[in-house]
C-alpha cells in the first residue's frame, strides 16, 4: 500500500470547553474517495477543518507528505450581491492567477463556459463547480470537500459527484469529502468514515452501511441509502453509537472502534 499523503493519529480536537473530536485516527492515500458520514454536530467539519491545518489538534498527531497540496471546497461562500464579480476575477482572489490556469481549472471543474458569468448569477450546481474550479487551481494531492452538494437537487448532485469522479482520475488526487447524501455518497465512494465525535466504524460502503454502529445513526432505511446493498442483518440498536463500545463486524473491511473515554 502507497504512503499515506496525511495521517492522524489518536488525534483529540477541543474547541473551547467542548471536546469536537476525540481519539481520531485515519491517514489518506492518493486516489482514494473517502466520505465522511455522521449526524449534525458529530465532528466533520471539525475535522476536515483539522486536516487542512485551521485548527490545532489538543492531543494526537497530525503528519503529512511534504509540501502536500490541499484543495478545499468549502460548505458555504457568501458573495456580497452587490459586488460585482466575474468567474474569472473571483478565481483570481486572494491571489492573481494566469489565464492559462484559470482555464485549465475551470475545464477540470466542468466549468469551462462559466468564465465571464457573474458570480451572483450562478445556479448552485454552477457554483459548486466554480469553486471546485478554485480549490483545482494548485493541483492538489488531496481535495477536500464540505457538503458540497448541500443544495443542489439529485441529479445536480449526481452530476457533481461524476465530475469530482473524473477529477479523480485526471490527477489522482485523494478526495476527502463530506456528505448527508448517503445514497448518492455510498454509491461514489471507496471507503466511508462514520464519525460520531469518534470513528464509530469505517470500511468499504456495503460493509459500513450494515455495520451495527452505523445504524444506530442512521437507521436501516435512511434516505433509501441501504436498499443499494443486499446486506440485512436484524440488529436493532437504538443506543447512541458513542456509547458502541464493543460491535466487531465479520468483515474484515469493516473497523469498530472502540470509545475509549
Ligand atoms: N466555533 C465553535 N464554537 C463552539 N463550538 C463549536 C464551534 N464549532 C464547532 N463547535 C462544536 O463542535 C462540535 C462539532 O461541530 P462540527 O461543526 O464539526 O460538526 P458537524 O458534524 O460538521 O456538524 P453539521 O453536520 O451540523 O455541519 C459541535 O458540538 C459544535 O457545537
Amino acid at each position: 500500500m502507497s504512503k499515506p499523503l496525511i495521517a492522524l493519529k489518536n488525534v483529540c480536537v477541543h474547541i473551547g470547553a467542548k471536546v469536537a473530536l476525540h481519539d481520531v485516527s485515519l491517514s489518506l492515500t492518493s486516489g482514494e474517495i473517502v466520505t465522511v458520514v455522521g449526524p449534525n454536530g458529530s465532528g466533520k467539519s471539525t475535522l476536515l477543518r483539522t486536516l487542512i491545518g485551521a485548527l490545532k489538534p489538543t492531543g494526537g498527531t497530525l503528519t503529512h507528505r511534504p509540501n502536500l497540496r490541499i484543495g478545499y471546497v468549502p460548505q458555504k461562500l457568501h458573495i456580497d450581491p452587490t459586488l460585482p464579480l466575474t468567474v474569472r476575477r473571483f478565481l483570481s482572489l486572494p491571489q492573481r492567477v494566469s489565464d492559462d490556469v484559470a482555464q485549465k481549472a475551470l475545464q477540470d471543474a466542468g466549468a469551462e463556459a462559466l468564465e465571464h458569468q457573474q458570480m451572483t448569477s450562478l445556479s448552485g450546481g454552477q457554483f459548486q463547480r466554480v469553486l471546485l474550479a478554485r480549490a483545482l487551481l494548485n493541483r492538489p494531492h488531496i481535495l477536500i470537500l464540505d457538503e458540497a452538494t448541500q443544495g443542489l437537487d439529485q441529479p445536480g448532485s449526481a452530476d457533481f459527484y461524476a465530475q469530482i469522479e473524473r477529477v479523480r482520475q485526471q490527477f489522482g488526487c485523494a478526495v476527502l469529502m463530506v456528505s448527508h447524501e448517503l445514497h448518492v455518497v455510498m454509491a461514489a465512494s471507496d471507503r466511508v468514515i462514520c464519525l460520531n465525535g469518534h470513528i464509530c466504524c469505517e470500511g468499504a460502503p456495503e460493509t459500513v452501511a450494515s455495520a451495527p454502529e452505523y445504524r444506530a445513526l442512521f437507521g436501516s432505511g435512511t434516505h433509501g441509502a441501504l436498499a443499494l446493498y443486499r446486506h440485512e442483518h436484524s440488529h436493532t440498536h437504538d443506543e447512541n453509537c458513542a456509547h458502541d463500545h464493543n460491535h466487531h463486524h465479520a468483515d474484515d473491511q469493516t473497523h469498530a472502534h472502540g470509545d475509549h473515554t
